[in-house]
Formats: C-alpha cells, structure tokens, sequence
C-alpha cells in the first residue's frame, strides 16, 4: 500500500516499559481529523494545544503532530473501500498515542465503525469519559455542579463485537436452527423473521476493566466506585460484570462486605457497590451525588455518557480517552460524533476535542498545560464568550464561531 502518512524530520515515540510511560519533549501524536464537523473542532483544537504547551513550558515542549487517515478523508486519500488503512493502525501502535475527531458510522447497513474497530484493533479496553461541570454552562438541571463522575465504559465487548445476523440470510437462518433445534431455546417469538446478535461478556474483559475504574479511584481518591449493569435481566452477561466486579474488588483490593453485602469497602473506605442501570438513569438525575466512578458495559456506557453530559450542558463539552492501561496504547476522543449539520459552518463547540487534549496532557505528565487549558477554557465561559450551544440558553451570551472561540481561550492563558 502507498504511504500517505509523512512523519515529522524531529520527535521522538512516547514509550511504555514496565508499566512506566516515557514521553520525550519532542512527542509524534499521530490524530484523525474526523469527518463532519471534524475538521472545524480540530482545527480550534489542536491550536488550543499546542499554545498550551508553548506557554507552559516556552519552548521546551512541543508536540511534533502527525496526520494519519481514517473514514471519509482516508477514502479520499487512500481510495474507494479504504476506511482504516493498515499503516494508520501501524502509526497508533508504533506511537503509542492518539487523538481523534468523530467519524461517521451509517445505521443499518454499510461499514460497521470505525472508532469500534479502532478500540478493538489495539485493545483500548477502558473507555474513560469524566464528566464535570464547569461554572456558567447553561444545564436542564438544577444543580448541575453536583455531577463529578468518571465513567469506565467496557470498550471492547458486549454487542459491540458487531455479531449480528441479519433477517433472511442463510446466517440468520443457521443462528435460529441452532437456537431452536440444538439449544432447544423456545423463547424467539418470531424465528423466522428475527435477526440476531451476539453479546460475549467475559470474565478478563470485565475484571481488566474493573481493576482500571477501582484504581483510577484509588489514585484520585474517589468516594466510591458503581457496577451499573442490567444483571437482573441478561442474568450471565450484565450480572456476570457485576459478580466478576465485587470478586476482583475483595480479591486484589481487599474489600470487604458492609451491611451483609453485597456492597463492599476497600480498607481506605471507597465503596463498592451496584446499580441496576434503569435506576441509575434515573438516580443520575434525582440524586447525582451519590455516584462516582462508574463502571459499566459498553452499551450501558454509550448511553450514560450522553446522558452526563447533557446534565453538565451536553455533549459539546463531553471529553474522552480509550486506553489500554498495559500496553499504554491510549486514544483520545470526543464522546460526541460528528454533528454533520453543521460540518464546515465553523459554528460547533470544539470543547469536547480540546478537554481530550487535555486528558492527554494530563495522562502525559504535562500537567502545567494541562492546567492551563482548563483555567483558560473555565475564563472564557465565564466571560460568556461561547458557541451556538451554549449560547441558546445562556443570558447574556457572546456567541463566537469555533475558531474565535479557540482564539479566547488561547487569549486567556494571558
Ligand atoms: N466516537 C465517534 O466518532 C462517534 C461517532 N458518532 C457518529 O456520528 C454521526 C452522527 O451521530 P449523531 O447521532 O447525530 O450524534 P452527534 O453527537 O454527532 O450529534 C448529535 C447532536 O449533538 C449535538 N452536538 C454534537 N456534537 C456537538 C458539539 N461539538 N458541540 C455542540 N453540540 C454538539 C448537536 O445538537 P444540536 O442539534 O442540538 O445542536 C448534534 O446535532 C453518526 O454517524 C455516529 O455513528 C457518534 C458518536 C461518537
Ligand atoms: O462509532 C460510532 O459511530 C458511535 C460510537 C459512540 O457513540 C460512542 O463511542 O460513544
Ligand atoms: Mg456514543
């Protein structure tokens, strides 16, 4: 295949060796523009990066960026059927980083995702989207200030493997002969017109991603850590996570029951305890100080993290990483996709894409820009100085395209 990707004369890979990440001064991040909106918000995006790091450490730190294809430009690029080239995967691997834009998936037929295959292709097992409120966003609620969660969203599993049969195909067919014939499964109310699909929920998945949620708040110090799950229904799947999750809490963190359990506490007091995941849908709204870390399937997880983000004032600032926490392969993205209404208007709130730099910063030890992006990002809402969003129901609101309002949070790092 032709090589499309030019990587930068300076920089150095970030490596990870014995759990240890090493990050030169000079970083290669390979990112994805994205398609939709995608452009807009990285290009407001990657300039709010680089000046933070310019300013935190004058010069001393830069990031050497890398462009690598996928979706709709890499079929430009690369040519008809090419969605995620080889050497794209190959760039991710190799510099251990990412960022990316949104990328468009069609419903019902077509390409399955992208952004699904690129988590399952370098095993991002952990989806991690903290959810937080920043003074001044306008919200539907009334106390948006008390939602402070971070979701782990299992990332590689549950339907999303993408095992799916469609009505009236001979796999379709199959899957119902060997429900019917050989499980002896009675329950399909209409096995002739049924599609089907799959949803494999493991042991290791779980247990990897459990262990990432309880550490997370152990190094955070965190109250406590929810299993969401809908195990009273899919009783092997959703409630195999939350059994796997309370085990591997008492069985590596030393937790203990309360109460006659099946909740349970680490010695340093963090709670572990479940949620039925329609309850919680609603107790996020009722009562959101209750919950913390949140640990859940990858369906599950879909959802919850729109619904936070729109309690914090929705998805225009709902940031993300995918990571591997043992190979320290780790892309980061917006929760959002790609808004394609509103695709080349420059209108659309890059917040999203700037906090998963942020994350990135932060995750990279850089934490002086890190810091930096989120005083100046806090400034300029405050000063109302705002996208299309947020300005619909803020009083008072300035309202700026996206690359102005990029240019005032560069204003605000003074
Ligand atoms: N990780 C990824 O790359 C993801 C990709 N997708 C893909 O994106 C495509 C479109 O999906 P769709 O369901 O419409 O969801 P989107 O998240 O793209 O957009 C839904 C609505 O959310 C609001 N919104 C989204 N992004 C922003 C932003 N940055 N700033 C302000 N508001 C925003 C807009 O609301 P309003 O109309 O009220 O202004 C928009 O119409 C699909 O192909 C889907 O598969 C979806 C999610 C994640
Ligand atoms: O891949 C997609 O198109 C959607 C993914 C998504 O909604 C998400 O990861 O939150
Ligand atoms: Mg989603």
């Amino acid at each position: 295949m032709t090589t499309h990707i030019k990587v930068p004369a300076q920089g150095e890979k970030i490596s990870m060796q014995s759990g240890k990440l090493t990050v030169p001064d000079r970083p290669i991040i390979p990112f994805v523009e994205g398609d939709g909106t995608g452009p807009d918000i990285w290009n407001a995006s990657v300039r709010v990066i680089d000046a933070a790091v310019a300013k935190a450490y004058g010069g001393q730190r830069q990031i050497e960026w890398l462009e690598v294809y996928a979706g709709e430009k890499s079929v430009q690029v690369y040519g008809e059927g090419q969605w995620l080239p080889e050497e794209t995967l190959t760039a991710f691997r190799e510099y251990l980083f990412g960022i990316k834009g949104p990328l468009t998936t069609p419903v019902g037929g077509g390409i399955r995702s992208i952004n699904v295959a690129l988590r399952q292709e370098l095993d991002l097992y952990a989806c991690v989207r903290p959810v937080q409120y920043f003074q001044g966003v306008p919200s539907p609620v009334k106390r948006p200030q008390d939602v402070d969660m971070v979701i782990f969203r299992e990332n590689t599993e549950d339907i999303y493997a993408g095992i799916e049969y469609r009505a009236g195909t001979p796999e379709a067919a199959r899957m119902r002969d060997f429900l019917v014939g050989e499980m002896g499964v009675t329950k399909i109310r209409f096995p002739d017109s049924s599609s089907f699909g799959v949803k494999p929920v493991s042991q290791e998945g779980t247990e990897r991603l459990v262990r990432a949620a309880i550490q997370f708040a152990l190094d955070n110090g965190r109250k406590s850590v929810s299993l969401v799950h809908k195990g009273n229904i899919m009783k092997f799947t959703e409630g195999g996570f939350r059994d796997w999750g309370y085990d591997l809490a008492k069985r590596e963190f030393g937790a203990v029951e309360i109460d006659g359990g099946p909740w349970c506490q680490l010695p340093n007091g963090i709670v572990i305890k479940d949620v039925i995941a329609d309850n919680f849908l609603q107790q996020i709204l009722t009562r959101p100080t209750d919950y913390d870390v949140i640990a859940t399937l990858n369906l599950n997880g879909d959802y919850v993290s729109d619904a936070l983000a729109a309690q914090v004032g929705g998805i225009g600032i709902a940031p993300g990483a995918n990571i591997n926490y043992v190979s320290g392969h780790a892309i980061f993205e917006a929760t959002h996709g790609t808004a394609p209404k509103y695709a080349g208007k420059d209108v659309i709130n890059p917040s999203s894409v700037i906090l998963s730099g942020e994350m990135m910063l932060r995750y990279m030890g850089w934490t002086e820009a890190a810091d930096l992006i989120l005083k100046s990002l806090d400034a300029t809402i405050q000063q109302k100085f705002v996208t299309y969003d947020f300005a619909r129901s803020m009083e008072g609101a300035h309202e700026v395209k996206t690359s102005e309002f990029a240019n005032k949070i560069i204003e605000n790092m003074g």
